[in-house]
């Protein structure tokens, strides 16, 4: 699709992605992840979050919109999705000092994180921990943060009514809860998979 292919992956990601598809992981798409890079950019974000690491593509698409000593914070339970990851950042040449990979479950790491203190978070991990880690994302952010979601449409299901297994469900109710949450401006693009976006007031 020409919007998902508008700005073309470079050599280190389309390798990330590889690696991913090699895991079983599946990365963001193309079109979410600029995206994400434009929101980085905007934001000037210096301290982001991503709630599951995968193979780093989402990763390199955040590190490349945020400035130079902008730190990445990123948590996998998947030591191996995380190792490759890592690589993946070594081949960009990133200094080590832009990226924190934490190894552990996003409900156990996500509360020793520092409230208010985050630019922009990202939660692409399992979607039945959605409405948890959304959750926690408010409680990081600053005012002004934003927060965006991957996976929002899963699949084009949560947009079909008639779609009601669980994981469906969970992810139209987290779209659902934050339409109409007082503390964030929210709104959903149709990139990638869906990216569920919303500013922290
Ligand atoms: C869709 S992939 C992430 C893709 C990545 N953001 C990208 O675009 O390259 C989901 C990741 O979440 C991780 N994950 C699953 N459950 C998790 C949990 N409870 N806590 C932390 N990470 C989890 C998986 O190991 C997997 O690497």
């Amino acid at each position: 699709m020409y919007c998902e292919e508008f700005v073309p992956e470079d050599d280190v990601l389309l390798r990330a992605r590889d690696r991913a598809a090699e895991l079983g992981c599946p990365a963001i798409r193309p079109g979410a992840g600029a995206a994400l890079r434009v929101l980085a950019a905007a934001l000037s974000a210096r301290s982001v979050v991503e709630v599951g690491t995968g193979t780093g593509v989402a990763s390199l698409w955040l590190l490349r919109g945020m400035p130079a000593d902008g730190v990445l914070t990123t948590i996998d339970v998947e030591v191996e999705h995380q190792r490759a990851a890592k690589a993946a950042f070594a081949e960009a040449g990133l200094a080590p000092t832009r990226t924190r990979t934490i190894p552990g479950r996003a409900s156990d790491v996500l509360p020793r994180l520092t409230d208010g203190a985050y630019d922009l978070v990202l939660v692409a991990a399992d979607k039945h921990g959605y409405p948890e880690y959304v959750e926690q994302a408010l409680r990081l952010l600053r005012p002004g943060g934003v927060l965006a979601v991957d996976g929002a449409l899963h699949h084009d299901r949560v947009a079909d009514p008639a779609r009601r297994d669980e994981l469906t469900t969970v992810v139209r109710e987290v779209g659902r809860s934050l339409r109409t949450d007082d503390r964030v401006v929210p709104a959903l693009l149709p990139s990638g998979d869906g990216l569920l976006l919303a500013v922290r007031r």
